[in-house]
């Protein structure tokens, strides 16, 4: 088992170098004493399986490729996360759920932002308040978590926040259907890959299926009571110049039941220029990466790996 559980620290409390540690070396944590409250996430979970027992018709009409801002229910094998392994699309479905910001905002003229897509409240009564607690609950740890990677960086706490002023923060409810995956013939939960921002906040129900890959090998990340699962980004892997990386994961169905998980996904600005850490360089070690725009990377992946984005409209 490669994950290890971290407490998490009050912001103002200096225990970086166990985060250092662990990032650094697991890629991949829990996270205990997280402080949200266990009656925001059941009911998350709550309206997340009324959601996808709707009739696909109701889902579809509120499907991510209508809108030029991927947000959306998201079908059965729309997304294929590693094409040239998989023989078909992963065995899930999902909705994106992006931070609310009005139509006529300045901000909902780019890729990524605007208003979310919502199920009809008399279709799924109280969807949208259990999202949105839960949705406020995930930034709020996210913004912990971030300081305590900027002080693992012997950064100030909020030294990395310049870069959150306006981050996508993606909440993405899944819903993994019954078949058994089978690796020899490119089925999968959801294929190989890694994350593309800076950290994501995994809930996932009690049933084992997740794995991470350590030296070649997948190791399986069960599911702990009371812990959220962390794993660290490809930006983040940027940033640091590879100190902190992030880890190829997938999902392989075994139980034959239905598997509901919950991710939260905590990305920087659009506009953030990702360059590598002067803290992250030496002479040693100079920078691998060159500077990136966040928001180019985002929209590539998502065209990339989603079957109905690839005629997607877009904002840019
Ligand atoms: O469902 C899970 O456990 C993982 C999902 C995931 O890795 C993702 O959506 O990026
Ligand atoms: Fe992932």
């Amino acid at each position: 088992m490669a994950a290890a559980a971290v407490e998490c620290p009050q912001p103002n409390q200096r225990q970086p170098w166990k985060c250092r540690k662990l990032a650094s070396r697991t890629d991949f944590f829990y996270v205990r004493n997280h402080g949200v409250p266990p009656e925001v996430l059941a009911a998350q979970f709550t309206a997340s399986q009324a959601f996808f027992a709707l009739d696909v018709n109701h889902k579809l009409d509120i499907a991510a490729s209508k809108s030029k801002i991927y947000r959306g229910y998201t079908a059965m094998a729309d997304e294929k996360l590693d094409a040239g392994n998989q023989s078909q699309g992963d065995t899930k479905e999902g909705l994106y759920i992006g931070r609310e910001v009005a139509a006529d905002a300045e901000e909902a003229s780019k890729s990524f932002h605007g208003p979310n897509q919502w199920p009809p409240e008399d279709l799924v009564p109280g969807f949208r308040v259990a999202m949105e607690a839960y949705q406020a609950a995930m930034m709020q740890l996210a913004f912990r978590l971030l300081r305590l990677l900027a002080l693992a960086l012997k950064l100030p706490p909020e030294g990395l926040h310049a870069d959150f002023d306006r981050p996508i923060a993606t909440l993405r409810p899944l819903h993994y259907g019954p078949e058994i995956s089978d690796p020899e013939k490119g089925i999968f939960g959801c294929g190989a890959h890694s994350d593309y921002g800076v950290l994501t906040i995994l809930a996932s129900d009690t049933n084992k299926a997740l794995q991470i890959e350590v030296a070649g090998q997948w190791v399986d990340v069960e599911p702990k009571p009371g812990c959220f699962i962390i794993n660290l980004g490809d930006m983040l892997q940027r940033w640091t110049n590879d100190l902190f990386k992030s880890t190829r994961h997938r999902v392989i169905s075994v139980c034959g039941r239905d598997r509901y998980s919950t991710a939260f996904f905590f990305e920087p600005s659009f506009e953030t220029m990702v360059s590598v850490l002067p803290q992250c360089c030496t002479p040693e070690r100079p920078a691998k990466y060159l500077p990136m725009k966040f928001g180019d990377y985002l929209l590539n992946k998502y065209q990339q790996t989603h079957g109905s984005f690839e005629h997607s409209p877009s904002l840019g």
